[in-house]
């Protein structure tokens, strides 16, 4: 990753393509890519109604990087869900635009399929054209730097490989808006620090809407340009941060762990006043 240092400065200027620096939030646009109004989900089975999301009013500006944070069980891969159209809100409006695209915490990809199938099939399904797809598919894997693995089958490929080809699948399928559950969750400690690189830099180049969702605050803080707080079951919105944190940002930077430190105040208090009233 390049640094580059203004000649005659004591302080670093840091290249505009720096894979850790996340720009500042969007001026609130006139029509936001994801709008949820006044969203509740309620589970109805055999053992009962689970209620999951309570009132959620959440937008989502083309470009923004939110990060979605909560206790385990708050509803968050529920929301994804329903912004995804996977499933329907009990009460509420629910709009998104185009088609967003998932990514799980496994890559999900089909074994039986090499890399460059795997992403082709998402170009079809997105209604590229056959003779366009060998071109895409190379397009997307040099995006997330596997170049020439189009032929590789998916038990070749190590973990953090196989996240990048579930990556340039997601955007293959429209890239508007991407919807990220726990994507980094089962990768080591160093190979997540070299997503979050590789995501913030996709993310600048492509202007996809990003919605993400994880556990770790650090990473919500490290990843994300707004940083929205869920209570514990059902999920309501209990807190918002904006991350303005101007330099690169590494999962250690001390302005990152202190916002972290905050909002986990905020999570641990939540989690408490739920435990409370059960
Ligand atoms: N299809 C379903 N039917 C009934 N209850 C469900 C269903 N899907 C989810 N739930 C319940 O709704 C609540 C929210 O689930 P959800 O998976 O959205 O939470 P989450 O925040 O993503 O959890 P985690 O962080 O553990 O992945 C949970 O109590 C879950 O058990």
């Amino acid at each position: 990753m390049t640094i580059v240092l203004d000649a005659g400065e004591s302080s670093p200027q840091f290249h505009p393509d720096d894979p850790r620096v996340v720009p500042p939030l969007p001026e609130p646009a006139a029509t936001p890519r994801v709008q949820l109004d006044r969203v509740s989900k309620v589970y109805r089975g055999s053992r009962g109604t689970v209620p999951a999301l309570d009132t959620i009013d959440l937008s989502v500006a083309p470009g923004e990087f939110v990060c979605l944070l909560g206790a385990s069980g708050c509803g968050k891969s529920t929301l994804l869900n329903l912004i995804a159209g996977l499933d329907r809100p009990s009460a509420g409006t629910v709009t998104a635009e185009g088609r967003p695209a998932l990514m799980f915490q496994e890559s999900a990809l089909f074994p039986w399929l090499t890399a460059g199938q795997n992403i082709s099939l998402a170009l079809k399904l997105a209604g590229v054209a056959r003779s366009d797809r060998p071109g895409r598919v190379e397009e997307l894997l040099e995006l997330v730097r596997l170049p020439g693995t189009a032929s590789r089958r998916v038990h070749e490929l190590s973990g953090g490989q196989r996240q990048r080809v579930a990556l340039a699948r997601a955007l293959a399928q429209d890239g508007s808006v991407l919807l990220m559950d726990e994507p980094f969750a089962a990768l080591d400690a160093i190979t997540r620090d070299v997503m979050h690189d590789e995501l913030t830099r996709i993310w600048k180049r492509t202007g996809s809407s990003v919605v993400f969702v994880t556990h770790n605050v650090r990473e919500a803080v490290r990843l994300g340009q707004r940083v929205v707080l869920l209570s514990s079951r059902p999920g309501r919105i209990v807190g918002q941060w904006a991350v303005d944190i101007a330099g690169p940002r590494t999962i250690e930077h001390p302005e990152v762990a202190g916002l972290a430190a905050e909002i986990t105040v905020r999570l641990r208090e939540e989690i408490a006043s739920h435990a409370r009233t059960r």
